[in-house]
């Protein structure tokens, strides 16, 4: 490729940036943008440059500045002084340490530093860590057992791993091709994996609502960048403070959350966590400790923030404040709405339109986010006008049952739907308040 088309390329991918992200700051969102791309670049070419030491093999002849760098074996200083670290996010990066904090949304005086210099400065550098600095120069994910989780063993198999493009939730046998991961220099990790483990990736991983808004290709390279790690009864697997480093998908057992050393929450089978330092630069916000014996799935940072973060990020923003108008979700801490916002979707109907029918089974529980619709039952008509903020369709999720009534819209209906598994995981309290409020039984 041709200098000008890697520039015409970098151009383009910076205006795609900037019209989704729509930042309030045009300078500092370029400069952030280019130093996050060569720092990217920089460390993809210094793990390949040690891997090809290692082998003797000449990778990259015209990167001499790494190449003198691996030789005084001094690892050289690929940070962006302001990292990933977008100044229009609104979460704050590691106050106590960072000299130039970002407080709400615009950039401090302190942020306009201009070259990859000194790392005190930069927030990467101001966690302690025990697996070292994040994103320094690595060559793929970082080991768990870095940071003495002994006994926590990830598995590699050897075999060839394999993936049906065909099926849309399915991972099966056909390689990755490498020409898909763009232009950058950014190359996620490619797992092999056993049959037995793709089985259960099936079953279980690939399934979760997180992967279920990205296309083919970035379901593939999730998918094989995933790393099956074990953590036994008792393993602390996120410390609370820790800089993060890989987001969890549980496969198996039970994981327990404490903030301040008080236990917060637990989730199962199909749970994901570790999303929150990795989404927002910020030191882990709580302790992850395995309750029972667990089975989990590392996504390594870099391929979470590239793949994941921004449809995450979206759904979280563009659900929030309905969610926190919602009387039934009252109960909900925020951070139990945030992982409800991740599992909902939008749907649209137009006037006379059912959005369930009665007498059929059900998938989906439903809020309103704007528009009417009519609760109809045969042989007795209209039972209740429904509005924003309503919901609908729990009784079929909650007693298994065929639809009890027909929601027709009434006017221009746009709905919020969360499937099954989200219903019975991430309600909580609310299904109680749902099983009150039966209309049945009213
Ligand atoms: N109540 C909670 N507050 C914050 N984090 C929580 C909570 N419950 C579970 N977690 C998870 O614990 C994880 C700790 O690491 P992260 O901050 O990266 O992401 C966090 C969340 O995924
Ligand atoms: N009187 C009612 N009888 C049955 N369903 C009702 C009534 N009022 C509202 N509904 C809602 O209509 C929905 C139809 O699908 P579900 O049976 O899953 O859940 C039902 C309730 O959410």
């Amino acid at each position: 490729m041709s200098n000008f088309q890697q520039y015409t390329l970098e151009l383009e991918e910076l205006d795609r940036q900037f019209k989704t992200q729509n930042p309030t700051d045009v300078l500092q969102f370029c400069y952030n943008y280019f130093g996050n791309r060569l720092q990217q670049q920089r460390q993809y070419l210094w793990s390949q440059k040690q891997k090809a030491d290692t082998l003797g093999l000449t990778l990259f002849p015209s990167t001499d500045e790494i190449a003198r760098d691996v030789q005084r074996k001094s690892v050289p200083q690929f940070k962006n002084t302001l990292s990933d670290n977008d100044p229009h996010t609104k979460y704050q990066t590691l106050e106590s340490e960072d000299p130039h904090p970002i407080s709400s949304g615009e950039p401090s005086a302190g942020l306009f530093k201009t070259s990859f210099e000194s790392s005190q400065a930069s927030p990467f550098h101001t966690t302690t860590s025990s697996s070292g600095a994040a994103l320094s120069p690595t060559d793929g994910p970082r080991p768990f057992n870095s940071t003495n989780y002994s006994g926590f063993a990830a598995l590699s198999a050897k075999s060839t791993m394999r993936i049906n493009a065909n099926r849309r939730t399915s991972v099966s046998a056909e390689a990755l091709n490498p020409e898909t991961f763009g232009e950058d220099g950014w190359k996620p990790p490619v797992h092999q994996f056993t049959s037995e483990q793709l089985q259960r990736l099936n079953a279980s991983v690939v399934k979760n609502f997180l992967f279920s808004q990205l296309d083919e290709d970035s379901l593939k390279t999730i998918i094989f960048a995933l790393e099956e790690k074990r953590a036994p009864q008792g393993t602390e697997i996120i410390k609370q403070g820790d800089e993060g480093d890989f987001f969890y998908v549980v496969e198996k057992g039970t994981v327990d959350f404490f903030v301040n050393g008080q236990k917060v929450n637990s989730s199962g089978p199909g749970s994901s966590f570790g999303e929150l330092a990795l989404m927002y630069n910020s030191p882990r916000a709580a302790t992850a400790i395995a309750q029972t014996d667990c089975i989990l799935w590392a996504l390594d940072r870099m391929t979470f923030r590239r793949i994941l973060l921004e449809g995450t990020s979206k759904k979280r923003s563009m659900y929030e404040k309905f969610l926190k108008e919602i009387p039934l979700l009252k109960s909900l801490s925020s951070y139990e709405r945030s992982k409800l916002a991740d599992a909902l979707n939008s749907e649209f109907y137009s006037v006379g339109q059912n959005v369930v029918t009665e007498g059929e089974a059900g998938e989906n529980f439903y809020f309103i986010e704007s528009g009417t619709a009519d609760v109809i039952k045969s042989g007795e008509g209209v039972v209740s006008k429904l509005n924003k903020g309503d919901y609908f369709g729990e009784l079929a999720l909650l007693y298994d049952s065929p639809r009890q009534a027909t929601v027709k819209a009434t006017s221009p209906l746009k709905v919020v739907t969360l499937g099954k598994s989200g219903f019975q995981r991430l309600l909580g309290p609310a299904v109680d308040v749902l099983k009150l409020q039966d209309p049945t039984k009213h």
